[in-house]
């Protein structure tokens, strides 16, 4: 489940390209995993958005629990 999301947008992306999108697993403590996101251009040269998330491990109670 998405705890948190942070996105900055570093340069538009031209309508129709083709992006490289890239998420890694920065840390993972217990329930909680860290991850980082970048777009960039295909071949890497620009920068257009970078992101981090958490996202914390629910069981289905948690959903129905509302
Ligand atoms: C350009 C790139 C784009 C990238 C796009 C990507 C697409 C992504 C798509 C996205 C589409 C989105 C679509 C969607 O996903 S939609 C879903 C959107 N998310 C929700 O609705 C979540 C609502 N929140 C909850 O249900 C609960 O609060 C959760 C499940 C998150 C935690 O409740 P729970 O009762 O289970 O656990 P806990 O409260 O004991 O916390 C556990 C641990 O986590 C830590 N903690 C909790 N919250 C935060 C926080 N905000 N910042 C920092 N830390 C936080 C907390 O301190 C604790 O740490 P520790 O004390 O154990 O160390």
């Amino acid at each position: 489940m998405t705890a948190n999301l942070n996105i900055n947008y570093r340069s538009p992306i031209p309508l129709g390209s083709t992006v490289l999108i890239e998420s890694t697993l920065d840390k993972e403590e217990g329930k909680k995993k860290f991850i980082l996101c970048s777009v960039t251009s295909t071949d890497g040269s620009r920068l257009h958005t970078e992101a981090t998330a958490l996202f914390v491990s629910i069981s289905v109670s948690h959903l129905l629990r509302g």
